[in-house]
């Protein structure tokens, strides 16, 4: 095993997450320390402003570059607050533009200064090789929640609510399906900031208040994204338009009909088979609306994921690390069942330019295996 930091800023736009761990990439070993380093309000709005624009976007536009490498910055911050010898770093980069129609994930950040800035060989741009290969170019993190799920009881799903919403569905046999499965957190955040000038319906308080339009519920999950089969994918903006069909709901109701669009999402999934229990992690899991929905809408046991021991909030910067050391071994990063790719395809491009020799002797261990 070797020291790999893995490094996480999901599409809520909320912070950079960073979490050490020993692994192989076959085997998750011991956990080590984990922080996340919120974004500056500033650099929050000007990320969202480029994601809102990033269909237009020129790859050298200013704007771009300036966020870009304020986000690395951002970046290095955390790996130097994890004061953690790491031997490899797994850099997933800030997703501004999801369209697998076109066969392109678009990550922003700076491998080569993470690099110079930490000394330590950084991985990063994980989904083009999917993508190349006709995949989804995610999710990527099924294959980690595989390797952590050993020994637990199975089938099992694992849903993430992040800014959008994703599940890997681990059976008892080894199979691996995966999913995006739909808004997530990301139109509450929305809808909350708007209403309150807060970035989230803080434990689901707008929410509760208020009561769920059944009317705009079937309208919202009228999207045809939800009769395709899986794999599937979605862009953080995938629903924005759905927004206009909240137009006249007051702020509490708008919340309610919200939260429930995202349990509907995941409970409306057409499963080969009944997990015998569901673990949430990300955000959405401290929201007691969500969780009580899913539950509800499920009729199974729901709970976060920390009920075996794994920390929600660090689980996909933990799973950057690990699909780090896996490219450093050349092991597919996705599968047939979790992006649709053709066949299990590696991924991710190890930049270590201008690094000492000695920097690379634990990619050198890992590759020896
Ligand atoms: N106490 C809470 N009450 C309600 N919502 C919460 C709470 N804590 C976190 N959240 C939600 O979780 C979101 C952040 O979740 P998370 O960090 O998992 O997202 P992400 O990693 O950016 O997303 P993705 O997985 O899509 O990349 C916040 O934007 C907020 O909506
Ligand atoms: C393109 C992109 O960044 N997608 C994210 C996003 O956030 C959740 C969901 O949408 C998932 O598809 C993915 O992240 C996780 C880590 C993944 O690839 O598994």
């Amino acid at each position: 095993m070797i020291r790999v930091i893995g490094l996480m800023s999901g599409t809520s736009l909320d912070g950079v997450d960073a979490a050490a761990i020993e692994t192989d990439g076959v085997a998750v070993g011991a956990a080590g320390p984990v922080t996340t380093i919120p974004f500056p309000p500033g650099l929050r709005a000007r990320a969202r402003a480029i994601l809102d624009r990033a269909g237009s976007l020129a790859a050298d536009d200013p704007d771009l570059l300036a966020v870009e490498r304020e986000l690395t910055q951002l970046h290095v911050a955390a790996v130097r607050a994890l004061d953690w010898p790491a031997e490899l770093i797994g850099f997933h980069g800030q997703t501004i533009l999801h369209r697998p129609d076109v066969h392109r994930s678009w990550q922003i950040g700076d491998a080569g200064l993470l690099a110079a800035e930490t000394g330590v060989p950084v991985v990063h741009d994980f989904r083009s090789a999917d993508l190349a290969a006709g995949g989804e170019g995610a999710p990527l993190v099924p294959v980690f929640h595989q390797a952590l799920a050993r020994g637990l009881e199975q089938p099992l799903a694992v849903l993430n609510i992040g800014g959008v919403a994703n599940v890997s569905l681990i059976g008892a046999s080894g199979e691996l399906l995966a999913c995006d499965v739909g808004p997530g957190n990301a139109l509450l955040d929305d809808w909350a900031m708007r209403h309150t000038g807060l970035p989230c319906d803080r434990d689901g308080a707008m929410a509760r208040a208020g009561r769920v339009d059944e009317r705009v519920l079937e309208r919202l999950m009228d999207d045809p994204f939800f009769d395709r089969p899986a794999p599937k994918s979605l862009d953080r903006l995938s629903f924005h338009r759905a927004m206009d069909l909240l137009a006249g709901l007051s702020p509490v109701d708008g919340a309610a009909t919200l939260a429930a669009f995202t349990v509907r999402a995941v409970a409306g999934l057409r499963l080969p088979f009944r997990p015998c229990r569901w673990l949430v992690c990300g955000g959405g899991r401290h929201n007691p609306v969500l969780m009580d929905g899913l539950r509800d809408a499920l009729g199974a046991v729901v709970e976060p994921v920390e009920a075996v021991g794994w920390q929600g909030d660090a689980l996909e910067a933990q799973c950057f690390g690990f699909l780090a050391a896996r490219t450093v071994r050349g092991l597919p990063l996705s599968f047939p069942g979790t992006t649709g790719v053709g066949r299990p395809v590696s991924g991710g491009r190890l930049e270590w330019r201008g690094l000492p020799a000695a920097a690379m002797q634990g990619v050198e261990r890992l590759r020896r295996r």
